[in-house]
């Protein structure tokens, strides 16, 4: 018999850190349920039900999610829910509307009603050509995707690499790119997140776009120095008393040539990863996993 898909209620608590994998548009179908059943099967227990006796250790500080194609979710959704494997799944993008006439849209609904507890929004991919997602785009997609209960996870960073300048020029830079991406989300987010709300998270992931397809990721101290003042603006502005945006939690993952050895670079300072091409081995993902329950 088929397992059905039930949709999953959306986290009220998450653990300590996040650690994501999106197949972006790499696999087949085929190959993307293959991967998962690898993956599971290769991170048990990590993955297995917080119930279980290692389990619930690994679980109370790591949280997986996995981004497949949308053809994927479904079939990814039922080998989850048949397994009782914790992970969560999300989807690439979502539309802004709710329902309608979109061809070729997705909606945030139809996410929640196929397993899904996340979707990734504002991708570089997408706010590139020919997409050409706008900072407005991604927000209004941000707050349709919150309305729904997903915890949206939007991908944010500089363009380009500045090189020939001090590090603090650098830093300043990337810095400023970054919070003009955050802040419309934050904006769109008022009155519907936080305290009291289904949704109390909201994850970026600072991806540098030179460090996305690269060989190596960016360098550690420019990461944490990019995260820690994007961070201490966001709390500033928007999560203290009065800021519109009490209770929500932000969480701030890296990602770009993520791979083993990265998060060992960052020494905590963030929130998680959000790993692409590098964990297409199985193997790499234990290792990134070890160094992440160290
Ligand atoms: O979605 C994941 C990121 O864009 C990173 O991809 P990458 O690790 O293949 O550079």
């Amino acid at each position: 018999m088929t397992q059905e898909v039930t949709a999953v209620a959306t986290p009220q608590s998450l653990p300590r850190y996040l650690l994501g994998i999106s197949t972006k548009m790499y696999f087949s179908h085929a190959q993307t349920t293959s991967y998962l059943q690898r993956l599971a099967t290769a991170l048990t227990p990590s993955l297995t039900l917080p119930s279980r006796p290692k389990g619930k250790e690994i679980a109370e500080k790591l949280q997986f999610f996995y981004i497949p194609s949308f053809p994927s979710l479904y079939s990814c959704a039922q080998l989850l829910q048949s397994q009782k494997l914790s992970i969560l799944l999300g989807g690439q993008d979502c539309s802004e509307y709710a329902s309608g006439a979109h061809t070729g849209c997705v909606s945030a609904g139809q996410l929640r009603e196929v397993g899904c507890s996340m979707v990734e929004l504002g991708h570089a991919e997408r706010r590139a050509a020919p997409v050409c997602e706008s900072d407005a785009l991604v927000a209004a997609k941000v707050r349709v995707a919150v309305e729904m209960g997903l915890i949206p996870l939007v991908c944010v960073g500089e363009k380009e690499k500045v090189v020939g300048e001090s590090v603090s020029r650098r830093i300043g830079v990337a810095v400023e790119e970054v919070v003009a991406q955050v802040e419309p989300v934050l904006r769109r987010l008022m009155g519907v997140v936080g305290d009291g709300k289904e949704v109390r998270f909201v994850v970026f992931a600072y991806e540098p776009v030179w460090a996305i397809g690269a060989e190596r990721p960016a360098e550690a101290d420019h990461v944490v120095a990019v995260v820690r003042a994007v961070r201490e603006l966001v709390t500033r502005r928007y999560l203290k008393q009065g800021g519109g945006l009490d209770g929500l939690e932000v969480r701030f993952l890296y990602g770009g040539s993520a791979g083993p050895g990265t998060w060992k670079a960052l020494k905590g300072e963030l929130d998680g990863l959000f790993l692409g091409r590098f964990a297409h081995d199985v193997e790499n993902v234990q290792a990134v996993v070890q160094e992440m329950l160290e």
